[in-house]
């Protein structure tokens, strides 16, 4: 399922150290505490590379997701597209170039697509606010994208809501390749759909990133098919980036223990000999503990993690993780999935 991605070019994208906090808001009225969203997040998109991010629900992968589209500036830290830092650009040349260079297709195709357009109209939008070619060429373009995607030639005069779930999902990701992108990012793109068309539309995604030579960013709380999917893999709790590695390494040989407790509440994942229980919620983004987020349901927890966020410590091949108490070592690597 992977392909080797380049690692010895610049990367698409990369973040530095990057927060994003957002003023919560109580009875209408702005907090003066801030919801953590993001907490000193450095990651990188190589070109080529399916990049999976895996977390529970409100652990900051849509925000993370947001940041990497340039939809959401930073509080702190820098994003950089193509070495060029994203903020210090004009703000007409950042929609411009990073506009047409990123693709995003959303969980629920029912609303990203808007009810009262023609599947030809939603897919040459782009192109008409872009000002890709002449009229002609816009609609051989047009035609193209739905082929790309495997539809037939007649969805072109339907409206989303004559189309089933999965051709809408389709038409969604034929919008996001419109403009000929170099970056997907993928937040969530079959947890509304029915579960047999989903692997259809996962092998649609790994498919075009071969063909057309996309990176991706393929956000999920699934970590099976995040491990499917996904060359790399970055796991994300309470804002903060607790492991990252090639998927091989995060699903076969993880280090930290909440990427554990997540790959063993997978049924298929056999070799694993028991269930780990995580007791209680993720806690409040508005308040996070200190030191190590994951310490108030970690099973290894001590004092030693509640004094600072750990440092990162490093395994082979770019394996990363930031944990006082790791998980032992494999006797040896496993084999790529
Ligand atoms: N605009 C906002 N204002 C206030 N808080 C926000 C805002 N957007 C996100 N948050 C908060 O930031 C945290 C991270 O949210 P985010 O949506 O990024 O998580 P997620 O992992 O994508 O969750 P899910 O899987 O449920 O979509 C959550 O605590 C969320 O409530």
């Amino acid at each position: 399922m992977t392909t080797p991605e380049d690692t010895t070019m610049e990367p698409l994208v990369r973040l530095d150290r990057v927060h994003v906090r957002h003023r919560a808001r109580s009875g209408g009225l702005l907090r003066r505490d801030a919801v953590h969203a993001l907490t000193d997040a450095s990651l990188e998109v190589r070109r080529g590379e399916i990049l999976g991010l895996v977390g529970e629900s409100g652990c900051g992968k849509s925000t993370l997701a947001r940041v990497v589209t340039g939809l959401q500036r930073p509080t702190e830290g820098q994003v950089h597209f193509k070495g060029q830092d994203l903020w210090r650009m004009p703000a007409g040349e950042r929609r411009s170039r990073f506009g047409a260079g990123v693709g995003v297709v959303f969980q629920d195709p029912s609303t990203a697509l808007n009810p009262r357009l023609s599947v030809r109209r939603i897919l040459r939008d782009p192109l008409d606010v872009h000002q890709r070619g002449g009229r002609a060429e816009r609609e051989r373009r047009v035609e193209e994208l739905l082929d790309l995607v495997g539809l037939p030639g007649h969805t072109l005069e339907a409206l989303p809501g004559q189309l089933s779930g999965g051709q809408r999902q389709r038409v969604a990701i034929a919008r996001a390749l419109a403009l000929e992108p170099e970056l997907i990012v993928a937040d969530e793109p079959t947890s509304a759909l029915d579960v047999s068309v989903r692997a259809q539309i996962l092998n649609l995604l790994v498919d075009l990133r071969s063909r057309l030579g996309l990176s991706m960013v393929f956000i999920s709380h699934d970590v099976q098919t995040v491990r499917y999917l996904a060359d790399r893999i970055a796991v994300l709790y309470l804002g903060r980036v607790v492991e990252e590695g090639r998927a091989a390494q995060v699903s076969g040989a993880s280090r930290h223990p909440y990427t554990e407790a997540l790959l063993s509440a997978t049924p298929s994942l056999l070799e694993r000999p028991e269930r780990i229980v995580l007791h209680g919620p993720v806690p409040s983004a508005t308040r996070p503990p200190s030191g190590c987020p994951f310490r108030t349901r970690c099973w290894k927890a001590d004092d030693a993690c509640a004094t600072a966020f750990p440092e990162a410590s490093g395994g082979p091949d770019g394996h990363r993780w930031h944990c006082v108490h790791p998980q032992p070592a494999p006797a040896q690597t496993p084999a790529p999935v």
